[in-house]
């Protein structure tokens, strides 16, 4: 399959580098990592040490491809849309977490788009370096049009082949909102603590604030008509405590760095969908406060 990533930087990086192994793959990112990539290959270390050789470019204007895989910030997705709007590709799918991304990529692409969720964990170490975090799963389904299901499992074929943990799903909307259930609760809270994942771990004051934050982000999506269950949410948070317990959260990350975070398509846009549906979020308005408070602080908004 001819594949091209959108948005080339951890998370793209990581998946088109594994993906490079089975499949004719090309990065679009930023210098200097795609030059590095292109003098050297992608050097993938941490839970596997490989170096692939994916082509890199900075500019994908009039590309053609089977799949684009759009791994942008969520903030960047109108920008990756008009990027994807110049290239001839069969499908688009995003990997990106929080909501919102799949209506912006089908409101600017006359293409069938599909919606993906991903639990790998990357971080671009160096130019032409990723540091490969945690093996997951990557899980696709159709978002426009909504019964594209042999795409979804072509594509979950094609991850499959270049050995990544993928599957289709028909409850696609399901799965994201439990994903921005688990981005509501750990992220702003690690982000504000300045603390580890593993900090989220039950009894404690810190898990008492990411469980509400669930709590609250489960009934909206009751609200908003998915059947996910407070229970399920409760357990998807603490499987993932567990499991990235020495990582830092991608909001933590850019506090730290300095940077603009996801929190208006995270746990914004839990507090937007609330409003919309007479929910009271308290817990997620307050964390959405805070963190806009501290990216209006840091000249970021
Ligand atoms: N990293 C991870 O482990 C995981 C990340 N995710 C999600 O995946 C998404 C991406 O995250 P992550 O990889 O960490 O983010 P990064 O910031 O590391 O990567 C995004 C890259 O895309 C580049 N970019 C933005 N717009 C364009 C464009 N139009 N053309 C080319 N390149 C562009 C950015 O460059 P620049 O910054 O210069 O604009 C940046 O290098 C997020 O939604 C995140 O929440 C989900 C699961 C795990
Ligand atoms: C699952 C989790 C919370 C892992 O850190 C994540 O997706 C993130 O950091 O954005």
């Amino acid at each position: 399959m001819e594949i091209l990533i959108l948005g080339a930087g951890s998370l793209g990086s990581l998946i088109g580098g594994l993906l490079a192994r089975a499949h004719d793959v090309t990065l679009v990112g930023r210098d200097p990592h795609v030059a590095a990539v292109r003098d050297a290959g992608l050097r993938i270390t941490g839970v596997e040490t490989l170096t692939t050789h994916p082509a890199a470019t900075t500019d994908a204007s009039g590309a053609s491809a089977d799949l684009a895989l759009v791994t942008v910030k969520a903030y960047d997705t109108p920008g990756a849309a008009d990027a994807l709007a110049t290239c001839d590709v069969d499908a688009v799918c995003s990997l990106q977490n929080g909501m919102g991304n799949e209506e912006r990529l089908a409101a600017g692409l006359d293409v069938p788009v599909l919606a993906g969720t991903t639990t790998y964990g990357a971080r671009l170490a160096d130019p032409g370096h990723v540091e490969w975090l945690g093996r997951g799963r990557v899980t696709v389904g159709p978002w426009r049009p909504v019964d594209a299901v042999a795409r979804s499992e072509r594509v979950a074929a094609a991850f499959r082949a270049a050995d990544i943990d993928a599957a289709a799903t028909t409850d696609v909307r399901r799965r994201l909102w439990e994903k921005l259930a688990v981005n509501a609760a750990i992220n702003p809270v690690t982000a504000l603590a300045r603390v580890e994942n593993g900090a989220l771990t039950p009894p404690g004051a810190l898990a008492e604030v990411a469980t509400a934050a669930g709590t609250e982000t489960a009934r909206v999506a009751r609200a908003d008509g998915v059947d996910l269950s407070t229970a399920t949410v409760h357990e998807a948070v603490e499987d993932v405590v567990r499991g990235t317990a020495r990582n830092r959260s991608s909001m933590h990350q850019d506090v730290a760095g300095g940077r603009r975070t996801e929190v208006e398509a995270i746990n914004g846009y839990v507090v937007d969908r609330a409003a919309a549906a007479g929910e009271s979020v308290p817990v997620n308005r307050t964390l959405a406060a805070l963190i806009r408070g501290w990216e209006a602080g840091a000249g970021l908004r």
